[in-house]
């Protein structure tokens, strides 16, 4: 009974410094996206197991890097189900590929993964704000992005043209297969006319939409001015800039989607 307790306040222990040490795992994550280790290990389908060395001489072709140093990174992501880990037993070689979920962050045909939304999570404005998450619960009345950064999140992305580029490419990347699964078994806008996204980014969900219901005659991709100022032209679709706590414009039916 005594040793049930004792292991327990063990389990907890070591619970709470994994919990505690939990930024290890995104910031893991970050780093080989920066470092294009996903589309390197991917090969267009090839997902042969590699070394840490052999990754670093298709990311950085002209020479350099960290062998032992990206090796780490590898082993903390293959602990969390992001890279298998395939051991030669006689050389001790370790070598990676990709899980499913390790997939998700490999650039597929057009240009989209899961990438920039991990990178959009773990920006510096960002995580500015978590270091004051605290605060939110002292002083509710100023949200912890704005202490940190001066000013709420979109319209400080919406000035900062990185930020909003990857802002837009980040919702691409989980909206458009996210709105595939969507289109197969939903058929809500038959019938629609006219139709307006609320918050639709650079337009991907209406244009998917439009490609699935081609009835739907008018569509209206509502967003802040300097988000629909960077949105592409998509034909069928009309950009439409404003704020949608003021007005949005009218229509037959509202589509509004979120983070997933
Ligand atoms: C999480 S993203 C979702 C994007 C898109 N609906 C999708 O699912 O791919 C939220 C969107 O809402 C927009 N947004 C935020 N505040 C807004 C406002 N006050 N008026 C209009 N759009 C706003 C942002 O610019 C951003 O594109």
């Amino acid at each position: 009974m005594e040793d049930d307790k004792v292991n327990s306040r063990d389990k907890a222990r070591i619970a709470i410094m994994e919990l505690a040490n939990m930024i290890s795992v995104p910031m893991s994550l970050n780093a080989v996206i920066r470092l294009n280790v996903p589309d390197a290990i991917w090969q267009g389908g090839a997902n042969t197991p590699l070394s840490a060395t052999q990754i670093l001489s298709l990311v950085l072709p002209s020479g350099g890097g960290d062998p032992e140093n990206l090796q780490r990174v590898l082993r903390m992501l293959t602990s969390y189900g992001v890279f298998i880990e395939h051991l030669d037993a006689n050389s001790s070689e370790r070598k990676y590929s990709l899980t499913d979920i390790g997939k998700t962050l490999v650039t597929d045909a057009d240009g989209l993964s899961y990438g920039p939304y991990v990178l959009q999570h773990h920006q510096d404005a960002l995580m500015g704000a978590w270091a004051l998450v605290h605060e939110a619960v002292l002083d509710p009345t100023t949200e912890p992005f704005v202490k940190a950064n001066g000013e709420p999140a979109y319209s400080y992305y919406g000035k900062k043209p990185e930020m909003n580029g990857l802002m837009q490419k980040a919702m691409a990347g989980v909206s458009v297969p996210f709105m595939k699964n969507v289109l197969n078994s939903y058929n809500g806008f038959e019938g629609v006319n006219k139709l307006v996204d609320v918050g639709g980014s650079a337009g991907d969900c209406l244009r998917m939409i439009l490609q699935k219901h081609p009835t739907v005659k008018e569509a209206i991709n509502f967003d802040l001015p300097e988000v629909v100022a960077k949105a592409p032209h998509i034909p069928g679709v009309t950009h439409v800039g404003g704020d949608m706590f003021k007005s949005i414009p009218a229509a037959d039916a509202i589509f509004m989607k979120g983070k997933g």
